[in-house]
């Protein structure tokens, strides 16, 4: 064991929340981007051709060079290495470069081109060159967004560690759950409106030139402030990030703890949104215009939330019971899903706001927890390493569902709009849910009991530690 003295608090809480709304701007710009197709499935497939295998591919386009080429884990090393001015800068330029390259796929005339890939003259697959060019853009955009993710947390945590970090944390978070919420009731009535389903993506370009700007003002402030606090008298640099780092975060097991149940709990909320809106016209009998409006309401209910529950972890403490109670929530949420006799719509509605408390108690408590077990010094590479897990199940475990309903809960047919569609039950899917959840909860209870042991301070309150620690932490 190491102990290093911490450079002092950034003074001024005025400069302090303004970097705070500087950066979680940025971070609403990339999220509205991520999000900000979804609801243009059924218009992509009337205007431009595409089918349900496009949309999916593109869809998962997101999480390629993440996942497949490692690019989440490197922006985290760059992060740590480079700092949070460098690695802010290049993501959100890849996330311009990725959506420049997506609307210039989605509104230029390719004329149907098609692009085919083969071996040794064995045709592999082919696909329109449009949804590939797209595909290939949100794939940049998708490092972007999550490097922006990792970025903008660290550099919460560099403003605000000791001092109400949680709740700034959990701000952040809802920047995010705004954007999300601004994709979701703006995309379709302005793609509708001008007849293009290009037009949100230039409306985000633009926000994300704003973000860009925003970011960089944040640069210019971060920069004074490292100026002035390294001239602060006993204040020690901390010691540079280095590669064998990634070895002492894979040894701490409370990092993997909360690793599994991250992965655990968003792929129990995430996947679930993609096809929510079904559940409510197939299950509670919602009608097709109204069903995306109930699974909307998730985002909102956590941009209340997740500061408040933060704010509660930072004055009150118990951030690992915090995470358990949210974990308990989904099983309650999706066992009651799963029950074929309640069909009710008031109950969809409750149901969907008991789990969108779920997602704003689990990462009010979680992102600040991380900072708890591994040091500063190394927190990008970890929450790079924690994301790259959890996007594997963010990318897989919709495929599974998907799976699963065609291969088990075909239930005959139903009329939808005019138009017989197939009728699935859904009770499976929801007790594959509610069994993600089981498990967060074990994930929970592990983490308790190793802070427990360790003593890493998970259920004491932030802003307590914050006296005890902002002059020296303990680093493994
Ligand atoms: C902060 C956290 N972010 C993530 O978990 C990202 N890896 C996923 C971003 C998904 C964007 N639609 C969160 O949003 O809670």
């Amino acid at each position: 064991m190491k102990e290093i003295i911490r450079k002092k608090m950034a003074a001024s809480p005025v400069l302090r929340w303004t970097v705070l709304g500087l950066v979680s701007f940025t971070m609403l710009t990339g999220y509205v981007i991520a999000d900000v197709m979804a609801p243009l499935k059924t218009l992509l497939e009337q205007q431009l051709g595409w089918d349900s295998s496009d949309y999916g591919l593109f869809t998962s386009g997101y999480g390629w060079l993440n996942i497949f080429l490692l690019m989440l884990i490197f922006g985290g090393m760059i992060l740590d290495k480079k700092g949070v001015r460098y690695a802010g800068v290049l993501s959100v330029g890849l996330m311009i470069g990725g959506t420049l390259l997506k609307y210039w796929a989605i509104t230029a005339d390719l004329g149907g081109a098609v692009s085919s890939f083969s071996i040794g003259g064995h045709s592999l697959f082919s696909v329109k060159s449009q949804v590939l060019y797209a595909t290939l853009g949100f794939a940049v955009f998708g490092v972007g967004v999550e490097m922006i993710g990792i970025t903008a947390n660290k550099a919460v945590v560099k403003w605000f560690r000791g001092r109400s970090l949680a709740l700034a944390l959990g701000i952040n978070v809802a920047a995010g759950r705004i954007g999300t919420a601004i994709a979701m009731f703006g995309s379709l009535p302005l793609a509708r409106m001008t007849g293009n389903p290009g037009a949100p993506l230039a409306v985000c370009l633009l926000l994300l030139c704003i973000g860009l700007l925003s970011f960089l003002v944040f640069c210019v402030l971060d920069r004074r402030e490292d100026r002035e606090t390294e001239t602060l008298p006993g204040t020690e640099k901390e010691e540079e990030f280095k590669l064998s780092d990634i070895v002492k975060i894979a040894k701490i097991k409370a990092f993997w703890y909360i690793t599994i149940l991250c992965v655990l709990f968003y792929s129990a909320v995430f996947p679930f949104l993609k096809y929510a809106t079904e559940l409510m016209i197939q299950k509670f009998h919602v009608s097709p215009g109204f069903a995306g409006a109930i699974p909307a309401l998730l985002p909102f209910g956590n941009i209340l939330l997740t500061p408040l529950f933060g704010s509660i972890y930072d004055r009150r403490g118990h951030g690992a019971t915090i995470m358990l109670i949210g974990s308990a929530l989904l099983v309650c949420v999706y066992t009651l899903f799963a029950i074929p006799a309640l069909t009710a719509n008031w109950m969809a509605v409750v149901l969907v706001l008991v789990l969108g408390a779920a997602l704003s108690l689990v990462p009010s408590a979680m992102w600040p927890s991380v900072t708890k077990i591994v040091p500063y010094r190394m927190l990008g590479t970890s929450y790079s390493m924690i994301f790259w897990i959890q996007n594997w199940g963010l990318a897989f475990v919709p495929l599974l569902i998907g799976v699963v309903l065609k291969n088990h809960c075909i239930a005959g047919t139903v009329v939808i709009d005019g138009v017989v569609s197939t009728r699935y039950d859904y009770t499976l899917p929801m007790l594959i849910f509610a069994g993600f959840g089981a498990l967060s909860i074990v994930f929970a209870l592990l983490l308790r009991r190793e802070d427990a042991r360790k003593g890493y301070g998970l259920e004491k309150p932030n802003d307590e530690l914050q006296t005890n620690s902002t002059t020296k932490t303990q680093i493994p």
